[in-house]
């Protein structure tokens, strides 16, 4: 084990700083190389068959070349759940934790969600699950993250209804009356402006989907602004939005929702202290 430990460290350090490099490690042996934690931590010596060297030899070059160790593992851990993830789809963060938590304290009794823009569909699956008497909706322009999100629906045993959909044209559907009276629309739409990509790593630029990040420049707010028109027509008489947001963009996306005849119009910061949510009613 302290041969490969060695090797690991020594091919990866100049890529990973050290608390990385640690949690990496033990993510290749244990939940790749499936190696019991128990040997990982006494450090047993392990002889790797020649398979699992070349095994071995393809995820560290993957790692080197950038990509999230959540797409080799292929999947990770969002409200207590493990939800699949590949290139297609968004990798699930904390921070969106914490808005399905407030979603559903603040809806205890909530009847019809919609997510809009929903990608691995970890925030209405997890809504889902934790308010079993509630029909949840979800719609993604991506076909392929709509693929994932139906297989998390089905492993997670949820039981959100899919549907591809372009936010900004969006088509009513046919059973139109079936959509009225949302009690609340969540959305984590993409939010990155142009100008913000020098500034990121590249294990998102690199990896994440593009659809699922970016915002022109000179329309920052325009998912929000879609969405809050859409509101009008979608939400009941007491519906709830609930967005995450650019932090660079909180007060202005406030001040939009406040201009369009929303109310009680709130920003909410995340455990990092960092104005994350917008929330706002009808
Ligand atoms: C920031 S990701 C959020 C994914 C997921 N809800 C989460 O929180 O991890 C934004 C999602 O919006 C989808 N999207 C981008 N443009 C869209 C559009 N015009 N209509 C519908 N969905 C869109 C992307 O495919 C992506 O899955």
């Amino acid at each position: 084990m302290n041969h490969l430990l060695s090797y690991i460290k020594k091919t990866l350090e100049s890529h990973f700083p050290p608390a990385e490099l640690k949690s990496l490690t033990k993510i290749i042996c244990c939940d790749l190389l499936e190696i019991s934690e128990l040997d990982f931590y006494v450090r047993k010596d392990i002889h790797l068959s020649e398979n699992k060297q070349k095994e071995l030899e393809t995820i560290l070059h993957r790692l080197i070349n950038h990509e999230p160790i959540q797409y080799i593992v292929g999947h990770t851990p969002f409200c207590g759940h493990s939800f699949e993830v590949n290139q297609h789809v968004l990798i699930p963060r904390p921070e969106t934790e914490e808005l399905v938590e407030l979603i559903a304290k603040e809806n205890p009794k909530a009847k019809l969600i919609f997510d809009m823009g929903t990608g691995s569909g970890c925030i209405a699956i997890s809504l889902s699950k934790k308010l079993p008497d509630c029909e949840v909706r979800a719609c993604d322009i991506s076909a392929e993250a709509l693929k994932v999100a139906r297989r998390n629906n089905k492993r997670l045993g949820a039981s959100v209804c899919f549907e591809k959909q372009n936010i900004l044209k969006y088509k009513f559907p046919a059973n139109l009356e079936e959509m009225l009276n949302l009690d609340v629309i969540v959305s984590n739409p993409p939010y990155i402006t142009e100008s913000e990509k020098a500034g990121m790593d590249p294990n998102v630029l690199e990896w994440e989907p593009a659809t699922a990040l970016f915002v022109p420049d000179d329309d920052p707010l325009l998912f929000y602004s879609c969405i809050a028109e859409l509101g009008f027509f979608l939400l009941s008489s007491e519906g709830k939005l609930y967005f995450e947001v650019n932090q660079a963009y909180g007060k202005e996306v406030c001040e939009m929702l406040n201009d369009m005849g929303y109310s009680r119009v709130r920003l909410i910061k995340d455990m990092f202290n960092n104005k994350r949510f917008v929330k706002a009613c009808i």
